[in-house]
This record gives structure tokens, sequence and C-alpha cells, in this order.
């Protein structure tokens, strides 16, 4: 079995696919599945998010709500923006999320192109996501990193390495570079609090004032969630689904 980071997102995908993007959107995605969202509907543009509300009589709770960002704040006309530490102070029971964010979403189109089996993982999900991985798997796990505006983030090369240690330690791989920089970053850069906090983008949303998704971003394993995509003809053109896993 091969195990292969992808640093950014590029490439063909044979097999199986984690797309990680730790600060924030696999975060939030996680989140939103953990707060009793049906399914996640991932655009390419937030056009896409903007078509997909439908009109309802004034006063009627739509069935499906927005999420997502520019410049790591809310986009206009969207419910919310791309925060777990919000989604996690709501219930989004009988709600389809649809999200478009900056790096996260359009890495998720870039993986399932090819991708046999695509799924989104975070630090919070690692290690079932890991687990997933595995079982899923029959010749690779491609762990591709969003990175930020085409630049390598280092939250998600340090989300790579734990989930690589994870896997690594489920089996025999042949591994690439892509692996030993992630695991070298990993075993390197302190816990995770430490490694988000100490990266470009993490830096970022703490002048933002979003250190909390940071922190939040920062728990290790605590959901058994994978978000993973799904076909069918109900999917809406220009959109991946998502359902938990
Ligand atoms: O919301 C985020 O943290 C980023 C956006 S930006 O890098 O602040 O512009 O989006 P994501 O797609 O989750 O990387
Ligand atoms: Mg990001």
């Amino acid at each position: 079995m091969r195990l292969r980071v992808d640093l950014l997102p590029h490439g063909n995908y044979p097999d199986v696919v984690l797309v990680i993007d730790v600060l924030r959107a696999t975060t939030t995605a996680v989140t939103y599945l953990e707060h009793g969202a049906e399914a996640l509907l991932l655009t390419a543009t937030p056009e896409v998010a903007l078509a997909l509300r439908p009109e309802l009589p004034e006063g009627e709770s739509s069935p499906v709500v927005l999420g997502g960002e520019r410049g790591g704040l809310p986009i206009p006309g969207f419910d919310f923006g791309n925060s777990p530490v919000e989604a996690a102070a709501q219930n989004f029971t009988g709600k389809t999320v649809v999200m478009n964010t900056t790096n996260g979403t359009g890495a998720a189109h870039t993986a399932a192109q090819t991708g046999k089996h695509v799924f989104l993982a975070a630090l919070v999900n690692a290690h079932a996501a890991a687990r997933r991985a595995r079982a899923t798997a029959t010749e690779e796990i491609a762990i591709v990193c969003a990175g930020t505006d085409e630049h390598v983030g280092l939250e998600d090369v340090y989300a790579a390495g734990v989930i690589a240690e994870y896997l690594l330690a489920m089996g025999e791989f042949s591994i690439d570079d892509g692996a030993r920089i992630a695991l070298t970053l990993r075993r390197n850069s302190g816990n995770p609090i430490e490694a988000l906090g100490g990266s470009g983008h993490g830096e970022r949303l703490n002048s933002l004032g979003l250190g909390e998704d940071v922190r939040y971003a920062a728990q290790l394993s605590t959901s058994t969630l994978v978000p993973t995509l799904v076909g069918g003809e109900d999917v809406p053109g220009g959109t991946l689904k998502f359902i938990a896993g």
C-alpha cells in the first residue's frame, strides 16, 4: 500500500483521498455534521451556493443554509462564516449546509475529479479518517493538503503528519517524500495548538480575532465522524455532496 502526501492539491488520485484544510474548512465541515447537518454541499463558487437557497414564504425556516468565507470573513448573503466555533453553537438537524471557502472546498473539487473515495479530514477527526482510509484503500492513500492561496500551509502538513503517523501504526506502507516531510514536521512542531498557532494562517486568524477557531481546530481526534463524498442524481451541478460516515 502506498501513502502519499501532496503539500498542495494536484495530480491524479487513483484510490482514496483525504482532503485536509484544518484552518478551517474541513474542521468546520466535521462540526456541521457533528451538530446534526444531514448533508454538506461543497460548491465550486459562491454564486453556485447562493443559487441553491430556496425561495420560501416569509418566516419559513429554510432547510438549506449557507456557510463560507472570503479573506477569512463571512460572504455577504451567507448565513454563516467558516467558523467551527460558530457551527458548534448551532443545531443543524435536518439541514443541508452549502459551503464555499477560499481553499478547502476547491481542494475537495480537485480531489473529486479523479479520486475513487474522497473523505474530509482534520485534526478533530484524524484517527477516524485514518481508520476509514485504511479500511477503504486497495492501492494508495493520498493525503491532500489544501494550503492557502496556492501556498503550502504548515497547519495542513502538520495534520497530514498526524494522520500519516496513525496510518503507519496500522500497517505497512511505502511512503513518498511528501509523507516524510509531513512526518518530520509533526515530530518537530510540538503539540497541535503550538503548531497551528505558529502557522502563518493561525497567526492571521488570531489577528482577525478568530483565535478560538484555531484552538478548536487543534483538538485531536475528538470526533469519529468522517465526511464522505457520495454521488447520486439529487446532487446539484457544481457541488459535491458529503454525508456523515
Ligand atoms: O476561512 C479560512 O480560514 C480560510 C480562508 S483565508 O485563508 O483566511 O482566506 O479558508 P479555507 O478554505 O478554510 O482555508
Ligand atoms: Mg485553510
